[in-house]
């Protein structure tokens, strides 16, 4: 059975790693982000404390009946933000068997675009919004340190992207899993997986998975589905279409879907979406060719505003109407 590789980012966690650590970690950043993508991130400097009690806070959230959930339910909300109920949200057309908070960077509400606005926090628990607060200020930082390793891995100065993702536009979702078997048992109609198959949007993405086995899944480039088991310690790390797109393809957005079905417990996940800034324009990063290694190097793309593609990826993913439906990741 394949497994996914693990990557030790301390050489840009810790303040004081030499020169030559860093490029150990970039050039194995390199093999691993061209060659699958999906890797455990270990060395990354959140405590156990941070990791485990994002699981405490969203179980404590899910256990509350539904009309409490409701009341910060997404459909109050202009802004694409706070709880989806079971099976709401759509992907492909078939309905992802979860229940989710989706939270994105706080800013004031204004015209130039409806995804700007403010999260709908829960009441209970009382420290939640404090906590993912807190958790957010974390994965940023860490999230800026992994693009730092990236930079080098690209044979790139170190802070190249710094002024890219100095005010990233956080996406976090905080994900609650009954097992795929209620949905049978209750006979719910046009149920698919627990969450579809899909690429991320963004850079890369930080999964917090708790410690259910065999229910995400990671599609190689040979088209091998890969169980990416919870490791302990460790984020399971994937790479983003954008970052596949700003790197002319040299890297992986790999596609990954959840089918939670082994288990009569919950299953909850945290995948925090480390994204540029709003206004960042991305355009053809300045790679060597030899990076590409015999691959065709894609023709230039056209510059993009990444909060242009973010908005069309969201906006695309509802329907209003009496059935406001989020369908997922189409
Ligand atoms: O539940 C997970 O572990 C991953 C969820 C996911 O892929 C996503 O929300 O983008
Ligand atoms: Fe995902």
């Amino acid at each position: 059975m394949k497994e996914l590789p693990v990557v030790d980012i301390s050489a840009f966690v810790k303040p004081d790693s030499s020169f030559e650590d860093k490029e150990k970690t970039a050039k194995h950043v390199h093999k691993v982000c061209s060659e699958i993508g999906f890797f455990y991130l270990v060395g990354h400097g959140i405590s156990d404390e941070v990791v485990n009690g994002a699981h405490t806070q969203a179980r404590e959230f899910f256990a509350q009946p539904k009309e409490v959930k409701d009341e910060i339910s997404i459909r109050k909300s202009p802004h694409f933000r706070g709880y989806q109920c079971l099976g709401e949200n759509v992907t492909k057309s078939k309905r992802d068997w979860h229940e989710a908070i989706d939270l994105y960077k706080d800013v004031p509400p204004n015209d130039s675009n409806p995804i700007h606005g403010h999260n709908q926090w829960p009441e209970k628990p009382e420290n939640f919004r404090s906590f993912f607060e807190n958790y957010d200020q974390q994965m940023d930082k860490l999230g800026r340190s992994v693009m730092r390793a990236i930079a080098m891995s690209l044979g790139l100065e170190e802070h190249y992207f710094d002024k890219y993702i100095n005010d990233s536009y956080m996406c976090m979702r905080i994900i609650n899993y009954p097992p795929l078997s209620d949905a049978a048992e209750q006979k719910e109609e046009n149920v698919g997986d627990s969450c579809g198959v899909h690429c991320d949007y963004g850079l890369l993405t930080f999964v917090n998975q708790d410690s259910t086995k065999n229910a995400l899944w990671v599609q190689d480039q040979s088209g091998e589905w890969i169980s990416a088991n919870p490791l302990p310690g460790s984020f399971t790390v994937n790479l983003g279409d954008m970052l596949k797109l700003w790197t002319s393809n040299l890297y992986q957005s790999t596609p990954h879907k959840v089918i939670h079905t082994n288990s009569k417990a919950q299953r909850t996940s945290i995948p925090y979406f480390f994204e540029p800034n709003f206004d960042a324009i991305i355009s053809p990063l300045p790679l060597s060719d030899s990076l590409f290694e015999g691959k065709k190097k894609p023709e230039p793309f056209q510059p993009k505003k990444y909060g242009d593609h973010l908005t069309s990826k969201v906006l695309g993913n509802f329907t209003f109407g009496d059935t406001l439906v989020k369908k997922g990741y189409n």
